[in-house]
């Protein structure tokens, strides 16, 4: 990292230096501090860890000895010292990571009424010194606060701030000037005194630069010009004033974000969780957040970016993982298809069909209507009941009674009410002959005209003229654009409380919502009760759909608020330009951060574009980039490419299988690079073979979005039609 050459005012060299110059002497006492808290916390980390270990074995020792009580007891000491001895650990491993970087800004605020009384404006030149905090005409301290990844006190005060805490919102909301945040015994208004941007790396100090918005503008292009890696990074020192209302809001219930492509979308999710998890402590846990992401690779991308904030990782699923996990003892879901590989034009008109709103809300009204007072699922005939019998009408009005109830709490609230009648009808003379709640719910389940999930789905699409819609993909495995339908019925069954995934979820956050299918949404929004935070892109659609805005997908979360973040942050300027010309983007900003212009290559066939493939790998290893991706349409041709390049270069391939990113030079469809990011990337058959319908228009502009900083177009004949108006070297 180098410092901003913003060109400083007048006599700032000799400022610049000064500031410098305190600010390193700041740095070396913090760090003085950090070390022996280090060296402190790990001696305690490891007595912790040492007493736990001995408590292990000695429970271990003694097991078969101990009354049952005493073992209890002991059991909890054990657990009790894994608590604290985790506790222990966690906050070395914050304080080991403060040695490296502290802090990464300073905020110099003066309280509103010292301000008022003593005329104070903004003006960082009457500061005493950087250290100092400064003083103002007419005396008087600001407060200054430095502000990092996570808190550091000294002999109880306040060295560090967390960038959480509602001090740091100064840093990010406010210019130097009249400023306010929300302290914990309420707003706090004043002066903004002074804003600075100190960048620490491995312990030195790289620069530090009071802040105007020339200044912020470098610092955020520096960050963006980073070589990118095979993990996501937290963007702490560079969250921007948008994205800080986005990652701040509290408020409770669904908000969405609809950003484009590079508007920092997943990584403001990820910020948002930490920041949640900061504020709500006593609420949230990691353990009681998830995150549903696109592909398990995409998970792993993601995975350091909460540990980088010093939280525990989240839980995570990809969409597959979650129906599958939904649907656990009710079937199989087979792999989702892609839509770019699919040969089987009936197969894609059952899917495409499935995906659309009109079948998710007609199967959504289907099942409220079969959930309400009336519904015809349930034809009971009279039932004996020990020694009396409990007659159809009589069950059919305590069914609908209990309307909406779902179907398995109903019954068995249906054969609760049996049972107490005919206790009381026989006055306790077949108390014998009684059968169990259990005994009875099961045979009142088999009046029901759908005894499982499955069959209810049949019943469905038979009652809605759409029977052939249904295929199993194999023996008890739905195909995947089932599988959400699926997870619905069986909602009906068991209501949200039945799902034993869903039930510790106090905070779901769902990237690339456009994934989800409207069935989809519908069953998340109705199994998951909880807040819930949704971000993707209307135009990255993968799968064929058309387009649907925000609104459409907030529909299903009731209450949602939407949001809308404009400004593309990963890629360059040129290339943001040249994904806009293919898909126009209403109001899309394309940051000012320049590169070369993307560059276009006729290949003519196989072997040319191989070649083509060779010299752009070369230029990428010349530039010294850490990840390239090469993007092919399909599964199918990214794994046949895959196997071509993988003879001359050292290629992964990313399929569904896919755990970990691998960095490197990846070879990818479209579909999974989506959400991923290289430095540069590398478009395949870039054709109006491949790219020529509206869909394919979607899947271009996702793979063009892909690249930060370079970007090769390789196409065999004449480019794809989305591509022609485009300048062409
Ligand atoms: N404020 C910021 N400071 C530094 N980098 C940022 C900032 N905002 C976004 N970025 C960077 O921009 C890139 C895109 O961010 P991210 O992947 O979160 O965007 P996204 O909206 O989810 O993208 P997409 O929808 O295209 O997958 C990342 O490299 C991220 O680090």
């Amino acid at each position: 990292m180098t410092a901003p050459t913003t060109p400083l005012r007048a006599n700032d060299h000799h400022q610049a230096n000064d500031i410098e110059e305190a600010e390193r002497a700041h740095l070396t006492a913090v760090l003085g501090q950090v070390r022996v808290a280090v060296a402190r916390s790990g001696a305690l980390a490891a007595r912790t860890e040492e007493s736990h270990r001995e408590a292990g074995a000695q429970l271990a020792a003694s097991r078969g000895e101990l009354a049952p009580e005493e073992a209890h007891l002991s059991a909890f000491e054990l657990n009790r010292l894994d608590a604290q001895a985790a506790v222990a650990a966690r906050s070395h491993r914050r304080l080991e990571k403060l040695l490296a970087s502290p802090y990464f800004a300073r905020v110099d605020f003066l309280d509103g009424d010292d301000a008022a009384a003593r005329g104070a404006g903004a003006d960082p030149d009457a500061s005493a010194g950087p250290d100092a905090g400064g003083t103002v005409p007419g005396g008087g301290a600001p407060e200054v606060t430095y502000i990092g990844r996570f808190a550091f006190t000294w002999e109880n005060k306040a060295v560090v701030s967390d960038w959480r805490s509602p001090v740091a919102a100064l840093f990010y909301d406010f210019e130097p000037g009249p400023a306010a945040f929300q302290a914990p015994a309420g707003e706090r208004r004043g002066t903004l005194v002074r804003k600075r941007q100190v960048a620490v790396e491995v312990g030195r100090l790289v620069y530090a630069v009071d802040s105007s918005s020339s200044v912020r503008d470098e610092v955020l292009a520096q960050a963006l010009s980073r070589s990118s890696d095979a993990k996501m990074h937290d963007i702490v020192a560079s969250i921007q004033r948008e994205q800080n209302a986005v990652i701040r809001d509290e408020a409770p219930g669904t908000l969405v974000i609809q950003g484009v492509a590079g508007s920092g979308k997943t990584s403001i999710a990820l910020h948002r969780v930490a920041y949640l998890l900061y504020r709500q402590k006593e609420r949230l846990s990691s353990q009681s957040v998830a995150i549903l992401s696109p592909s398990r690779v995409f998970s792993d991308y993601i995975s350091g970016v909460l540990p980088e904030l010093g939280e525990e990782p989240v839980r995570s699923w990809s969409l597959h993982e979650l129906a599958s996990l939904l649907l656990e003892g009710i079937a199989k879901v087979a792999p989702a298809r892609s839509f770019a590989d699919e040969a089987d034009a009936v197969r894609a008109e059952r899917a495409q069909v499935k995906g659309t709103e009109k079948f998710a809300q007609s199967l959504a009204a289907w099942l409220d209507g079969q959930l309400a007072a009336g519904g015809a699922l349930f034809e009971p005939h009279d039932l004996p009941v020990g020694g009396d019998v409990a007659e159809a009408a009589w069950l059919a009005e305590r069914f609908s009674a209990y309307a909406p109830v779902p179907f398995e709490e109903r019954l068995d609230l249906v054969a609760g009410d049996a049972l107490e009648l005919a206790h009381g009808k026989t006055f306790g003379r077949y108390a014998h002959a009684m059968p169990t709640r259990r005994e009875l719910r099961s045979r009142l389940l088999r009046m029901m005209r759908a005894k499982n999930p499955l069959a209810l789905y049949r019943r469905f699409l038979a009652d809605t003229g759409r029977s052939a819609l249904l295929k199993m993909a194999a023996r008890g495995t739905v195909e995947w654009e089932d599988s959400f339908p699926l997870v619905l019925c069986a909602w009906a069954f068991r209501g949200a409380d039945g799902f034993a995934a869903a039930a510790p979820v106090r905070h779901l956050v769902i990237d690339e919502m456009q994934d989800l299918s409207p069935a989809a949404h519908e069953a998340v929004s109705r199994l998951f009760r909880c807040d819930k935070t949704l971000l993707g892109d209307a135009n990255q659609l993968v799968d064929g759909r058309v387009a649907a805005p925000p609104e459409t997908v907030a529909a299903h979360y009731p209450g949602a608020r939407v949001v809308r973040l404009m400004t593309s942050y990963r890629s360059t300027f040129e290339i943001t330009e040249l994904a806009r010309r293919v898909l126009p983007v209403g109001g899309l900003v394309a940051v000012e951060r320049h590169g070369e212009d993307p560059r276009f290559v006729r290949c003519g066939d196989t072997a040319g574009m191989l070649a083509a493939v060779g010299a752009a790998v070369g230029r990428w290893r010349a530039a010294g980039r850490r990840t390239l991706g090469i993007i092919a349409k399909s599964d199918f041709l990214a794994a046949r490419y895959a196997e071509l390049i993988g003879r001359v270069h050292e290629v992964a391939l990313i399929t569904d299988e896919t755990d970990t990113y691998p960095g490197g030079i990846v070879v990818t469809s479209v579909r999974l690079a989506k959400g991923l990011e290289f430095d540069e990337a590398v478009l395949l058959d870039a054709d109006g073979r491949q790219y020529a319908t509206e869909a394919d228009r979607h899947l271009l502009y996702v793979a063009l979005t892909r690249a930060m900083h370079g970007l090769t177009i390789l196409y065999r004949d004449e480019p794809s039609p989305f591509l022609v108006d485009v300048p062409r070297g």
